[in-house]
């Protein structure tokens, strides 16, 4: 499935932070990744720690880095650049507790250079994941807000995988409707990269009108801003799911375009809906789930479910190392 991804690696090879260095989950996806050649993981933590874990778990993490704060020689540096960054909103003994900690570590070795990428989140949560990297990476040129979105995949009888993409099921809360414009079209472009021709559906719990509601209207005018946006992708809704995804039901529900009940990506109308809808597909629907990938982040940084599993993991890094540009 990441194969495109694997053979740009190998063409440039990358190091990528992992901040839960002593994770078996973690270390297994390391011993497999330093069985290839194309991406050296860097592991934040103590190197005794690190490597009795190692040991214990039966993986061999030979030829991965270690960095631990506690000992990093560059840390004033590290500081001082941190403070800089944060502009009078950290002080420096803010900075320095922060850096510390795995996660605020780990993104400022990416910032200044030291990896490439950085893959967290196997038990930090999601915002503590991703919180260092708005703080000190922050938005891309361009990008107003940093999303996210799960690409879904299940093997299907014809021997095709069924790919799909999700988005927001991760950083924003409650977006408005000019965010889930923007959410739509860096979702439409992540769905592009993973070989899906997006035919993307506004959701809601109403079909072209047939229920009311605030959510209603936003997910319809988001829908209408969206189309403007990229004339030359297909965008409608606001649909249910089932008209998104069933032409029988499209057909029922008088859908006339052609994304109802073909749609591909799917963009929620809150992170509540987003969040619980990928796990269904995940949990029940047979799907892997890799992500959240995030969108319009300035550097190459992701976060994992702490549900997740050391392929995951594995292909989680290939995936954000690979999207390095
Ligand atoms: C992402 C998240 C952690 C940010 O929350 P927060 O840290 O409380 O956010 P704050 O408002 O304090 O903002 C912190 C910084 O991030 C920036 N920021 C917050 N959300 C942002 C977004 N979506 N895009 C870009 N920047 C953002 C703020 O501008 C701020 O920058 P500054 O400190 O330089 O001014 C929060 O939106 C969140 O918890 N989302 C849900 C995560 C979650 O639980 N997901 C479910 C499991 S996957
Ligand atoms: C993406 C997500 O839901 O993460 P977690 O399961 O860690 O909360």
């Amino acid at each position: 499935m990441f194969e495109f991804l694997i053979k740009k690696l190998k063409a440039h090879p990358r190091k990528i932070v992992f901040t839960e260095g002593t994770d078996p989950r973690i270390l297994e996806a390391s011993a497999r990744l330093l069985s290839g050649t194309f991406l050296t993981p860097v592991l934040v933590g103590n190197a005794d720690e690190i490597t009795k874990a190692a040991e214990e778990a039966g993986f061999n993490i030979r030829g991965a880095e270690i960095m631990d704060p506690a000992i990093f020689p560059d840390m004033d540096k590290m500081v001082a650049l941190m403070v800089e960054l944060r502009k009078g909103k950290m002080t420096e003994e803010q900075c320095r507790k922060s850096l510390s900690q795995a996660n605020y570590f780990g993104t400022m070795l990416v910032k200044m250079g030291y990896a490439d990428a950085l893959l967290g989140g196997a038990t930090y949560s999601t915002a503590d994941t991703v919180r260092p990297a708005l703080q000190i990476i922050k938005t891309k040129p361009g990008s107003k807000i940093v999303s996210s979105c799960f690409i879904m995949v299940r093997p299907s009888a014809t021997g095709e995988n069924e790919v799909l993409a999700m988005a927001d099921c991760a950083i924003n809360i409650k977006p408005t409707e000019d965010e889930l414009v923007e959410i739509a079209v860096e979702t439409a472009r992540t769905a592009k990269v993973f070989g899906i021709d997006p035919k993307v559906a506004f959701l809601s719990y109403s079909t072209l009108g047939s229920g009311k509601g605030e959510d209603v209207d936003k997910m319809r005018n988001a829908c209408e801003k969206a189309k403007a946006a990229m004339p030359d992708v297909p965008v409608d809704g606001e649909f249910q799911f089932d008209a998104a995804v069933s032409p029988v039901v499209a057909k029922t529900k008088h859908i006339t375009s052609s994304v109802g009940g073909h749609a591909n990506t799917f963009i929620f109308p809150d992170i509540n809906a987003g969040n619980i809808g990928y796990k269904i597909c995940q949990r029940m629907g047979n799907f892997d789930a890799y992500g959240p990938i995030l969108q319009g982040l300035n550097a190459p940084i992701n976060d994992l479910s702490r549900g997740c599993n050391a392929l995951e993991v594995y292909s989680m890094a290939i995936i954000t190392a690979g999207l390095v540009d």
